[in-house]
């Protein structure tokens, strides 16, 4: 089958710190891929270079039959690529359901009664329709977190990346969030998922890659990925046996 979304040898260097090494792999359409990495591995960089708010320095970027690396980030967007911002970035003047309708207007290029019928329905898939008035700076950190997924899904994405959707949140807001996303796979949406918490993710993808030091370390089923003594060591910081 052919990958929705492709890096074959994705390069991009800050000075001395590369954020992307050589990174080569790929995304199934409909596939829920797990991104795992210590802090500063490159993770954040790589959604970037995807969404194409970085240039890379070397490689290719393939989204759904096109060669899309030279593309800017607001053609991606358009293409059907979005995101959520590990540190929630609504314009928190507007209304949750103004928030929601910049991106059905610019992401999906939607307008008057079709953009509006969008966030109405995103905003209810998301639990966050009895929030469509209230002021986006006034939300609690799980309707944030909401508020980021129901922008990225009114951009319409064939491919939505998450980065760390998770993190802060109790374990009962964890939970519901995690059965948001099961919901939102089951549309058909192929994901990437930056998490920490490793159990978040688990419940929902099938297949896990890990980065370190913006290089590509190990892919594979989950079971295998959180078993490998590398991955042990690196990410979990547990010691291998001597
Ligand atoms: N624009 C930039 N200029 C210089 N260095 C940068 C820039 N963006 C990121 N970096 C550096 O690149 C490295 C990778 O950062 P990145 O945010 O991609 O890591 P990460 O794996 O997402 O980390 P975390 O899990 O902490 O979010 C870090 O050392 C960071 O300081």
């Amino acid at each position: 089958m052919t990958p929705i979304l492709e890096l074959s040898e994705v390069t991009k260097s800050f000075g001395a710190v590369t954020v992307a090494d050589a990174q080569s792999w790929s995304l199934a359409p409909g596939e829920a891929l797990g991104v795992l990495g210590p802090n500063g591995a490159g993770k954040t960089s790589m959604f970037n270079l995807v969404t194409g708010t970085l240039s890379a320095d070397g490689g290719t970027i393939r989204y759904d039959g096109h060669d899309i690396t030279n593309w800017s980030a607001a053609r991606r967007c358009r293409a059907g690529i979005a995101r959520s911002f590990q540190v929630p970035q609504p314009f928190s003047g507007m209304t949750v359901f103004e928030n929601t309708l910049v991106a059905a207007t610019q992401g999906a290029n939607l307008s008057g009664a079709q953009a509006d019928a969008l966030c109405l329905e995103v905003l209810d898939r998301t639990g966050l329709l009895g929030r469509a008035n209230t002021l986006a700076g006034g939300l609690t950190l799980l309707d944030r977190k909401r508020l980021e997924l129901a922008r990225a899904l009114c951009a319409r994405p064939k491919v939505l990346l998450l980065d760390e959707i998770a993190g802060g949140l109790t374990e009962n807001e964890c939970k519901s969030l995690i059965e948001t996303i099961k919901q939102i796979r089951e549309t058909g949406v192929s994901i990437v998922w930056i998490e920490h918490v490793v159990h978040a993710l688990l419940a929902v993808v099938d297949r896990l890659i890990v980065i370190d030091f913006g290089k590509l370390i190990a892919q594979g089923a989950p079971d295998e990925i959180m078993q490998s003594q590398e991955v042990r060591e690196i990410y979990l910081g547990i010691e291998g046996d001597a």
